[in-house]
């Protein structure tokens, strides 16, 4: 449901909330965390339940997010006693506050998915439930074997693990742009040779714009959202470079680290999208129209825990950076500071509210963002764009 074909079809969707975002971004740009989580929220309450995030303030979208980022600052590496001295499991939960919260949380948790997955049962009842993950999960719930509450959390945890991560990467890649705007620059050149002025750029523009796609990249390796890595425990002992490492041990993948490699990403804190653009840097690949691209990066994980995720968020990070450098100038406000690095700690991380300015590039491009959202709103893809195989 997330792999390459089926992503591909949920590109109406993207287009369709991109254009939302720019829309509400261009009149309130100060609240431009709610947008881009509205945007990345949306998208997943509409492949997953088939139903509508409007303004993002409503009472369950609110809950979805609150969900969000208590997985986010719970699963952090070491934020419990408990992660770093495992017998305190033993404790029965009288004694053990950590396991008290965890019983309030989950029950919070899965109440709302367990909601969200039976509006859909009813609305399949009433011959009214839309095409999504859901619905495709209720239809062959016997075939995939697994319990009402096994199949909520498997597709409640396409939030949990999809919807922040969507939108802390524009949040850093906003920070890049107000730091680095020589990038800005060219990067609106590529997009106003290929596209023009008269339209948004669309997905079928984007293996001609490999500047969007090398910042889209560039900003993962520069800030990557699980900056620790997800934790895998190793189900056989392994000797890695000379260490024993027994069954059961937890490995951290540190993407930080591993993306601050000085022999593959030469000055590894400069973002320097021009690694993945020009011969000579070592992450270079042609064809041009195919690389860069965010396929198997270590900015989405490793081996068969890999994000199954990475192609939906690929497609929304070219689409909204590309029309985001169409329609938009982005700058540091004279005389304020952009910290270069003031994030949020926790299991994912962004950058913490920052203000900056953010204006259409001209009214003539303002009007163009304007009238698509204004004519298609009442068009909605929900439903359309997912097709059978959802
Ligand atoms: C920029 C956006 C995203 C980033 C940086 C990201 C990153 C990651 C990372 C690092 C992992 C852990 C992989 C591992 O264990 O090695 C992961 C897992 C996961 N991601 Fe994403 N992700 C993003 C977007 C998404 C989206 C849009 C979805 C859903 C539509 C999604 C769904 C998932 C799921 C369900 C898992 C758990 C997989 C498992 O444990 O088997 N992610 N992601």
């Amino acid at each position: 449901m997330t792999m390459h074909a089926a992503a591909t079809s949920y590109q109406p969707t993207q287009v369709w909330e991109s254009e939302r975002m720019l829309y509400d971004l261009l009149r309130a740009p100060e609240k431009y965390e709610l947008f881009f989580e509205r945007y990345a929220s949306a998208l997943i309450m509409r492949l997953g339940y088939g139903k509508e995030i409007e303004s993002g303030e409503e009472p369950y979208a609110r809950d979805i997010l609150k969900v969000v980022h208590t997985v986010e600052r719970v699963a952090s590496p070491g934020a419990y006693l408990v992660d770093t001295f495992p017998m305190l499991m033993h404790l029965p939960a009288w004694l053990a506050p950590f396991k008290q919260e965890a019983a309030r949380l989950h029950n919070f948790e899965i109440n709302l998915f367990r909601e969200l997955l039976l509006e859909v049962r009813e609305k399949m009842r009433n011959g009214k439930a839309l095409k999504c993950f859901s619905r495709t999960f209720l239809e062959r719930q016997s075939e995939f074997g697994l319990s009402d509450d096994e199949g909520a959390y498997v597709i409640g945890t396409l939030f949990e693990a999809g919807a922040g991560t969507t939108a802390a990467a524009m949040m850093s890649f906003v920070l890049s742009m107000c730091h680095y705007p020589e990038w800005l620059k060219k990067m609106q050149k590529e997009v106003d040779r290929v596209v023009g002025d008269e339209r948004l750029p669309n997905f079928g523009d984007i293996p001609q714009l490999p500047t969007v796609r090398a910042i889209a990249k560039e900003t993962l390796r520069w800030r990557p959202v699980t900056a620790g890595g997800v934790p895998h425990e190793l189900i056989k002992d392994d000797v890695y470079e000379g260490f024993f490492f027994p069954a059961g041990t937890n490995i951290h993948a540190n993407q930080w680290a591993i993306h601050r490699d000085p022999e593959l990403y030469p000055d590894p804190e400069t973002f320097n999208p021009d690694r993945w653009l020009f011969p000579g840097y070592p992450t270079y690949r042609e064809p041009l129209d195919r690389f860069p691209n965010l396929q198997n990066f270590s900015a989405f994980g490793f081996g068969r825990r890999i994000c199954p995720g990475m192609n939906i968020a690929e497609n929304s990070l070219h689409l909204l950076i590309a029309r985001m450098a169409w329609a938009t100038e982005i700058s540091k406000k004279p005389g304020v500071e952009v910290p270069l690095y003031d994030y949020t700690a926790g299991f994912n991380v962004q950058p913490k509210p920052f203000v900056f300015d953010l204006k259409a590039r001209s009214a003539a491009r303002k009007k163009i963002v304007d009238i698509a959202w204004l004519q298609n709103k009442d068009t909605d893809p929900l439903g359309l764009a997912m097709g059978s195989g959802a």
